[in-house]
């Protein structure tokens, strides 16, 4: 016998959170209960403005309508489903089958948010390999150069993950370059998006040696994993990319490339980011995902972030907006 339920959720965010031209005051998005005998598990749907194309608000009534199918008896046919309600519903599909393995891959890159001081205390206190993310494209070119480079010198085997999010001209990476010394540029693990186009990114990395990664790019419209010459990774959003199934099948191709496979936040709740967590063990084990986002919310929500003293929410505590 099936039922489920669709909670509505507002988290509060740390006052610093920017995404590409907005502050983010709150995290909206809904949370899914799916209930098949005495089996219940939950999935995440939460569109991420300036970066998904559906609202939440969308999101929420194309769930409804698929959840109202899946109550009668029917499949999920997430094929032409939103990216983030393709995403919360095979997840919590895949949870309630039990096919989610519990183990979770918890020691994730650090996002320097902020004061890069902050940065080099926790990549000092970071077991195995050092690995961070920090964005840049926000400032001048010239000083994003300068703190890479700085890091590298600063902190023996760090391996910098960087990402500009597509905001460089050409003349902007060439400047960013130029302020990290040639034998610096292996600290760089991958520049994500550096420049406005992928060919520009391309060149990018062919004129400097630093090695690229797509995060942006997986999502364009015929987007297909290949080894390409200095592109070393790509970066899976799978809020933003959509099924479960979706994001294996990527993983698959990367691997089969030759490519590291990066499974990414998109500001999900704690409850969503546990679930991607386990998701990357199982997916992409060995590999430093990069989930460290639960430091730009005030609350979590439900299944708390290992070591995060954040309050709590619960789902008891969320309306219930739909429910069969
Ligand atoms: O990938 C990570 O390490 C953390 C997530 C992250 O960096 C991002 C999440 C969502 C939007 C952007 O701010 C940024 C990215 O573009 O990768
Ligand atoms: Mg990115």
């Amino acid at each position: 016998m099936r039922s489920a339920k669709l909670y509505q959720y507002q988290l509060p965010m740390d006052s610093g959170v920017i995404l590409r031209t907005q502050r983010l005051v709150n995290r909206d998005g809904w949370i899914v209960e799916l209930q098949d005998g005495d089996q219940k598990a939950y999935g995440e749907i939460a569109p991420l403005p300036e970066f998904s194309q559906e609202t939440a608000e969308q999101a929420g009534e194309q769930a409804k309508a698929l959840l109202e199918l899946w109550v009668a008896g029917e499949a999920f046919d997430l094929a032409d489903a939103l990216p983030s309600v393709a995403f919360g519903l095979s997840m919590a599909q895949l949870e309630l089958q039990g096919d989610l393995p519990q183990v979770g891959n918890y020691t994730v890159a650090p996002l320097c948010a902020g004061d890069p001081d902050d940065l080099v205390i926790a990549l000092n206190n970071m077991p195995g390999e050092r690995v961070a993310k920090i964005k840049v494209g926000m400032y001048e070119a010239v000083r994003d150069g300068m703190v890479a480079n700085m890091f590298i010198d600063s902190i023996p085997g760090i391996r910098l993950r960087l990402d500009a999010n597509r905001q460089w001209t050409p003349l902007k990476a060439q400047q960013f370059a130029k302020y990290v010394k040639p034998e610096n540029r292996g600290g760089i693990a991958f520049l994500e998006e550096p420049c406005q186009t992928p060919a520009d990114s391309l060149a990018f990395a062919l004129e400097t040696g630093i090695n690229i990664a797509w995060d942006e790019t997986v999502r364009d419209e015929g987007f297909e994993v290949k080894a390409e010459p200095g592109v070393v990774a790509i970066v899976i959003k799978p809020t933003l990319v959509g099924s479960v199934q979706r994001c294996m099948e990527l993983v698959k191709q990367a691997h089969e490339h030759g490519l590291t496979a990066v499974i990414s936040s998109s500001m999900e709740s704690s409850l969503g980011l546990n679930q991607l967590a386990r998701f990357a063990e199982w997916q992409t084990p060995g590999v430093i995902p990069g989930l460290d986002t639960m430091q730009l919310f005030l609350s979590q929500l439900e299944t708390p972030w290992p070591g995060c003293e954040l309050p709590l929410k619960t789902l008891a505590e969320l309306d219930v907006v739909w429910s069969k």
